[in-house]
């Protein structure tokens, strides 16, 4: 298409502006203003243009002028780049035959660029969420802007848990181009397993089978944040705000994200994305939801208090080691919009002849630009461990900015391993404190991080039954157990022994502690474009890779 221009007013004042393959450009046409005060939009980024003066806020209205036009578009806000605002702009053409073009060519043009768009969505809001306030953002703060922007939208209000998750495995979904949440984590990981499960039925592949390649979905996925955690979204957006949620959702942007399947011998548990933790972060969750009345402050009470424990668990880890010409958990970079080593995973993937990922699960890895073959290798470490943590992203948090493992990539095919073996309270408090500050949390010599590809644990002792461990203790290890946490007073105030911590899957306590874990590339895909930002985060503190 060739570039459309002509002057029109802004608030009275006369800019040429310009509309070429790209952008929508307008800039001052006196001759006192200087070139920088060009303003650009990136098509990509244009909302909606309607005729007229339009508002959407607080109501709609629109004031039909003849010669008026309003041009909806993303604006990053002034102190946070990640945080996007709906913004508009109104233009007056010199008649309106001349704002008739506008409007088509703007229109024709957002058209062009946004084949990604979603045209019909299909949205669950669980009334429940975020203390109760999932449906108030939505209909007072998105539905305006999905309205806006034209996508026709399907709406349930959730009755009971899992229903979104059934819905999305029964029900034909073959209108919808997307399916969003409005509400936590909890939603989100519901939607997750629907599409995955589906995906997989109509592959026919089973869920059962660890060593299965899965079937990755076709619908992305939108979270609106409404809950009261929504680490996916600040992991995956870089901030929790709903109308930038909106925004990404509307302009069709997609992230792909790896997930890990979690089995128990030949039996399916859960998929997660963001945190599969064992020993601390274990116990912090099954002791919280005992006080779910407590509502979010119960993570810092149970935090609180499974720190003073200061438990630790014996078993045996074997992890997969990715492939060596690939990143690393501590080489100080961040995965960031267009990130260059998930860019990679995305074309292995794309080209058959060397899908790289088909190659793991036999056991080898063709690391890129090389020709030489990586053998992913098995290695074990058996001991006391105080927590034992894999990660597919940053899990980055308001919280912890930099998240669980700040360098994890999104979608590169696999997953950051944190090792803590155990040690005294104040050492573990310096590995806690270190997710809140600038200084390296795996800089410690009870600490180790590796990027893997899999995971399996066996506790100590072993159990074909894990339920009936403690009646069945060894007597060494039962002595040893009841000498680590009797021996304190502390621990003896906090709760009594314990042989065997519980793994939190994204959120959820697992009934197994004998778990396999395998991390599958780009499983899934969100309405989402990474955190945008540098890619390589400067720190005073540089340490190299171990
Ligand atoms: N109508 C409903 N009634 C009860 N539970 C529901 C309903 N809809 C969804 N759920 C369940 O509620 C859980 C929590 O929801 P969600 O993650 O949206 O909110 P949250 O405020 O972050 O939750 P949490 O209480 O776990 O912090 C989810 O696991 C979901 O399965």
């Amino acid at each position: 298409m060739d570039p459309f221009h002509s002057y029109l007013k802004i608030k009275k004042k006369m800019y040429s502006a310009i509309l070429n393959g790209r952008s929508f450009k307008w800039t001052r046409t006196h001759k006192r203003e200087r070139p920088e005060s060009i303003e650009t939009i990136p098509l990509v980024e244009i909302i909606a243009v309607q005729k007229g003066l339009v508002e959407i806020v607080p109501c709609k209205k629109i004031i039909n002028t003849p010669n008026d036009f309003t041009v909806f578009f993303v604006k990053r806000a002034p102190k946070c780049q990640q945080r996007w605002i709906l913004d508009k702009m109104v233009f007056t053409a010199e008649d309106s035959n001349l704002r008739d073009q506008w409007v088509s060519q703007l229109s024709q043009r957002i058209e062009q660029h946004g084949q990604q768009r979603p045209q019909r969505l299909l949205v669950f809001i669980n009334p429940f969420g975020g203390r109760g306030k999932a449906r108030k953002i939505y209909y007072s703060r998105i539905a305006q802007l999905f309205e806006l922007a034209g996508i026709n939208v399907h709406v349930l209000e959730t009755e009971r848990a899992n229903q979104a998750r059934d819905y999305i495995l029964q029900k034909d979904l073959s209108s919808f181009d997307g399916v969003v949440c409005v509400g936590g984590d909890g939603m989100f990981s519901e939607l997750m397993h629907g599409l995955i499960g589906r995906s997989q039925r109509e592959a026919c592949i089973s869920e059962d089978d660890p060593e299965a390649t899965l079937q990755g979905c076709s619908l992305r996925i939108g979270i609106i944040p409404a809950g009261s955690t929504n680490c996916v979204c600040f992991a995956t957006v870089g901030v929790n705000d709903p109308i930038t949620s909106a925004l990404h959702i509307i302009v069709g942007d997609s992230q792909p994200l790896d997930v890990c399947a979690v089995h128990h011998k030949k039996q399916f548990i859960k998929y997660s994305v963001s945190m599969v933790g064992y020993g601390f972060y274990g116990d912090v969750l099954s002791d919280s939801d005992k006080h779910r009345w407590m509502g979010p402050i119960r993570y810092d009470y149970s935090g609180f208090k499974v720190f003073l424990q200061n438990r630790s668990y014996q078993g045996i880890i074997e992890y997969q080691l990715a492939g060596t010409g690939q990143s690393n958990p501590r080489d100080n970079t961040r995965c960031r919009t267009g990130c260059m080593v998930c860019s990679e995973s995305t074309e292995r993937l794309c080209s058959p002849e060397e899908n790289a990922f088909d190659n793991v699960s036999q056991g080898s890895y063709k690391s890129q630009g090389s020709d030489e073959e990586v053998i992913d290798e098995w290695h074990s470490a058996e001991g006391t461990f105080k927590a034992i943590n894999m990660t597919c992203m940053s899990s980055a948090c308001p919280k912890s900015p930099d998240g669980l493992s700040p360098c994890a990539h999104l979608a590169d095919g696999t997953a950051d391993l944190i090792i803590v073996r155990k040690c005294s309270r104040v050492s573990f408090l310096r590995h806690l404190f270190r997710h809140t500050n600038q200084k390296d949390q795996f800089d410690l010599p009870f600490v180790d991080v590796f990027r893997v590809k899999a995971l399996k644990f066996t506790p100590i002792p072993q159990d074909d039954d894990d339920e009936s461990l403690e009646s069945t203790l060894p007597v060494h290890l039962e002595y040893e157990s009841v000498e680590q946490t009797k021996s304190s007073f502390l621990a003896r105030l906090c709760g009594g022994p314990s042989m065997r911590s519980k793994w939190n899957c994204d959120g959820e306590v697992m009934p197994h502690a004998a778990i396999n874990v395998r991390v599958h590339s780009q499983l899934i895909k969100l309405f989402a474009r990474g955190i945008e930002g540098p890619c390589i985060k400067r720190r005073e503190s540089w340490m190299p890779y171990r």
